[in-house]
Parts: structure tokens; sequence; C-alpha cells
């Protein structure tokens, strides 16, 4: 698999780098940023997934996230993928939480999304290949985290595959597609109406069928206006007090849902991850 180098930075010792590849998995061009920190030649670092939320590329985490000082003092690769294929045979969707920038990492089933909307394929399969052939990773530690739209990716794609990732977290996640409206457009869209069928695209259904993570760290600000119609933290709350789940859900007085938000805690979540990764 051959990556196109679209730039290279040299930030806190390290190289912030944006790249490119044709994707098998959507069929069309996918763009990525990777942080490398400085590392002693011959190195393996740990590597910590971050998915982006609603509207989002892989640009806006690394633009406003803040993560590189974390990740040069930990040694950890930071990874950033993109929410969704792109491109003009791409069908896009006129609202900001459908299509485009909106991939839900599901494999959609239905038409016309199924041609290319396989984020799940992509982020589970085809990207970490990618960062394993081509950055200096050691797979056996890997993290992966998320906001809003992908702190449900960051849940569910570790509760789905145990075992995988050796820590968890998100930054204001969507916790039960099945119970809001970004989910239920977003479901019904990609995959149809069998709610069956989303329980494996839902962090809290996941948790009550009874997958389980050893550890799992979550922020959410109280002053976020997606919080009581989307995002729902209290039913993850629920779902893991139910299952005797371990969980560290921490409600962040005023903080919104913005990259303010995000960037306050990143360092924290960073450190969080290097503690397992490296445990
Ligand atoms: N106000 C946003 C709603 C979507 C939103 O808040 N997106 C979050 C993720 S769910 C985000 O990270 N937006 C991009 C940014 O803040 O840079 C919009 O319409 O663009």
């Amino acid at each position: 698999m051959s990556l196109e180098t679209i730039s290279t930075n040299r930030a806190f010792g390290g190289t912030q780098g944006v790249y490119k590849h044709a994707s098998s998995a959507t069929g069309t061009e996918m763009t990525f940023a990777v942080y490398v920190p400085e590392h002693a030649e011959g190195a393996k670092l740990p590597v910590l997934f971050y998915l982006s939320g609603l509207t989002c590329t892989h640009a806006n985490v690394m633009e406003k996230g803040e993560y590189r000082a974390a990740c040069a003092e930990h040694g950890i690769i930071f990874v950033c993928p993109d929410t969704s294929p792109r491109g003009d045979d791409v069908p896009d969707d006129e609202g900001y939480d459908f299509g485009k920038g909106a991939g839900f990492y599901v494999n959609a089933t239905q038409d016309p999304w199924a041609t290319h909307f396989h984020m799940r394929d992509y982020v589970e399969n085809e990207l970490p290949a990618l960062i394993a052939e081509n950055f200096p990773v050691d797979m056996e530690r890997q993290g992966i985290t998320g906001h809003s739209m992908g702190g449900h990716g960051a849940l569910t794609i570790s509760l789905r595959n145990p075992g995988r990732y050796k820590s968890t977290s998100a930054f204001a996640p969507i916790v039960s597609p099945l119970n809001c409206p970004w989910g239920e457009k977003a479901l019904t869209g990609y995959i149809g109406g069998d709610k069956a069928a989303w329980r494996e695209y839902d962090a809290c259904a996941l948790i009550e069928d009874g997958a389980r993570l050893p550890d799992l760290l979550v922020d959410q600000g109280t002053g976020d206006n997606f919080l009581e119609e989307q995002l729902k933290t209290r039913l993850l709350e629920e779902a893991v007090a139910a299952a005797g789940m371990p969980a560290t859900i921490r409600m962040q007085e005023g903080y919104d849902h913005s990259y303010y938000f995000i960037s306050t805690f990143m360092a924290d979540h960073v450190a969080w991850h290097a503690e397992r990764l490296k445990a």
C-alpha cells in the first residue's frame, strides 16, 4: 500500500505529517494525519488513534487538539483519520450530520451509501495495516479515542474488538445512536430500518449485549449544547453500572462541545493512554 506525503512539519522535536492514499475500503482517496515524536532509531512506539466528529476532516484535531506536547512527552504516535470518504463521485446529504464528514464509523449497506461509506472497515482494518507498514509503531500497544461521533466510533470499535486496544477513551461521545436524532438519521440511512442491526454500532447496546472493556475514560462538558438531546452520557453511566464495567466518566463543569474543551483535557487523555500502553 503506497502513501503519498502531503506535508511534514517539525513540531515538539517530532514530525507532524499529512498523508494520502488510495483506499480499498472506501474506493476513494483518503487523507490522514500522523504525529511521530522524536525517538531512538529502530524504536517502535505505542500508537493512539483519534476519531473525529461531525463535519471534521483529519485537520480539525491536528490544528486545534493540542496533542503534540503530550505525545512528545510520553512517546506516543497520534493518528487522525478523516470522518468519511470524499470526492465528486461520493454521495452527500444537505445536512451536516450525514454523508460527507459524517461516516459514523459504519459499513453502509443501503444505497447509494454502500459503495463508499465503509469507515468501519477503514478504521478497523485498512488504516491500522497502513500505519503498521509505514510508521515506527508497536501494534501490540494501540489505544483509541475520539470526539462526539468519533467518541462513538472509538467506543464501538474497541468494544467489538476485545483485547486489540489496550486503552480506550472518549471526549463527549455519542453513547447510544439508538437513542438520539443523529444516530436515528445516520443508522437508518446507512444501515436501514432494522434496529437489531444497529446494536453493533451502539456502545450502550454492545455493553448490554455482553461486550466489556477493562477500563474506560470519558470526559463530558456540562455546558455542551448536544448533551441532553444527542450525547446522553447518563445512558453510558447506567450501562457500565449495570454491567459492573470499570469506567471513569467525568462531567466537566461549564465546558462546551468545542475544541476548547477537547484541548483542555487532551494531555490528560494522552497521559492516561500512555500509562496503559506502556504498562
Ligand atoms: N456547529 C457544528 C455542529 C457539528 C459539531 O459541533 N461538530 C463537532 C464534532 S460533533 C466538531 O468537532 N466540529 C468541528 C470543529 O469544531 O472544528 C457545525 O454545524 O459545524
